[in-house]
Formats: C-alpha cells, structure tokens, sequence
C-alpha cells in the first residue's frame, strides 16, 4: 500500500472513536484530512452532534465546508478526545510534530484534551526521535539571535522556508519555524526542558508523554496501541 492508502486507511478507522456529543480536537495535516474527511461523512449521514476544536486554520477551513461545528478551545469546558497525525514517534510513545507548522495549536489543544489519538502511517513508527528535523516555533523579533545560539549548541538550525521558497514560513500565529537537525534525540526531556527556556521560542515540537493511543497504517490493516497513561 502506498503512504497515501494507510493515511487514508488510519484517518478513516480513528473516527469509530468519536461517539455523539463528544467536544474533538482536530489535528493538522494530510492523514487528518482523511480524518476530518470521514467525520464530515459522519456528521452528514448519521447526524452525528459534535463540536470540533481545530489546530489550524486549513483544519477550520476544511471541517466548516463540512458542516462541522468548530468551537475556539477557549470556548469549550474541555475536549474528549484530540485526534492528530505525528511526525515520528518513538518505541516509548513520544513524539515529533510540527511538519505541518501548526505545533503550537496542536500542543495546546492536546494538553487541554482529555485523551490524544494520533494516526500515522507505519514509516513514522521509528525506535528513537530524531531523524526527522525537530520544529521549534519563535517570535520573528530576536529569531536571528535564538538561531545562533542553537548553532553554537550545535542543533544544526535552518529556518524553514514558505512553499514557494521565496521568504521565511510563517505560522498561523506569524511566528518562524527553525528546524532542529539533530538525527538522534537520545534524552527529549532534557533537550524540551533546555528549547523551553530560551528567550523568543513559544514551543517546540517535541510532545512527551502526551498520547494514549496509537493508530498505524500497515498494509495488512490498521494496529492500534494503548501508550498505557
Ligand atoms: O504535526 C503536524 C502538523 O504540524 C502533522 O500532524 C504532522 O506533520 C504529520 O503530518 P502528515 O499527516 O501530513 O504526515
């Protein structure tokens, strides 16, 4: 099967989880498009009632064209479930997010959520974080500096760039995106803990000890795994 075909095929499964009535958080990204895709499907057929709490505005855009109402997360009383794709995650259930550069909505929705569900397609399943370069989001005033110092750390830092490559990405919130390349993150908690405290970054894009369940796409169907918090 095909990246594609198990995004789909995980998007499509996670939404059994949502049952009427439920407030859900909506991730950002491509297998949450298939995601919100079904859920929109479900609302029409079934008539199924629920709020929708999105990370992004693509994810708000989408889920409103589907007839899905949203709620700001500071309008709900909470959030049953949160449902998200994920960049890498590790052995021991910890994760990279923040490809899709919508971090900081994505970690405030998942730490104000009751349960967290991500759906990823087995190639994002790997034993340590790292490989994928580590997102961390920073205000645009000093961000020259910040990224100086994450050179002088040795974070291998490059400022990502908007789709057209002409100018520096900005997020949702109009902050930069510096990517991390660090290849193999042996203690995140230490590293979270030191991204944290620097002047001028607002989050970073590791998420630890966030997730209770798993979703993966394999081609024989999908696995689901309970992370046990
Ligand atoms: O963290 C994210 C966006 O900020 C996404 O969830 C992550 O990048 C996975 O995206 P995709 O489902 O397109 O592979």
């Amino acid at each position: 099967m095909k990246q594609d075909e198990l995004k789909k095929l995980v998007g499509e499964k996670s939404v059994e989880w949502i049952k009427d009535g439920m407030t859900v958080g909506l991730g950002t990204g491509s297998t949450v498009k298939f995601m919100v895709d079904a859920l929109g499907r479900r609302v029409k057929t079934e008539g199924l009632n629920i709020t929708g709490v999105t990370t992004s505005k693509a994810t708000a855009k989408q889920a409103e064209d589907l007839g899905i109402t949203i709620k700001s997360v500071d309008a709900v009383d909470h959030i049953d479930l949160t449902i998200d794709g994920a960049d890498e995650i590790s052995d021991d259930f910890q994760g990279i997010k923040g490809g899709g550069a919508a971090l900081l909505f994505e970690k405030i929705v998942a730490t104000n959520s009751d349960k967290v569900m991500w759906i990823v397609d087995e190639s994002k399943m790997v034993k340590n974080l790292g490989a994928f370069p580590l997102p961390v989001e920073v205000i645009p005033y000093g961000s020259q500096k910040v990224f100086e110092r994450f050179e002088k750390k040795g974070y291998q830092p490059t400022f990502r760039k908007s789709a057209d490559g002409n100018s520096l990405l900005l997020t949702d919130s109009e902050n930069y995106i510096i990517d991390l390349h660090l290849h193999d993150i042996l203690d995140p908690e230490t590293l979270a803990a030191d991204l944290i405290k620097e002047v001028g970054v607002v989050e970073h894009g590791l998420f630890l000890n966030m997730v209770n369940t798993v979703i993966v796409g394999r081609s024989d169907g999908p696995e689901v795994l309970d992370a046990h918090r």
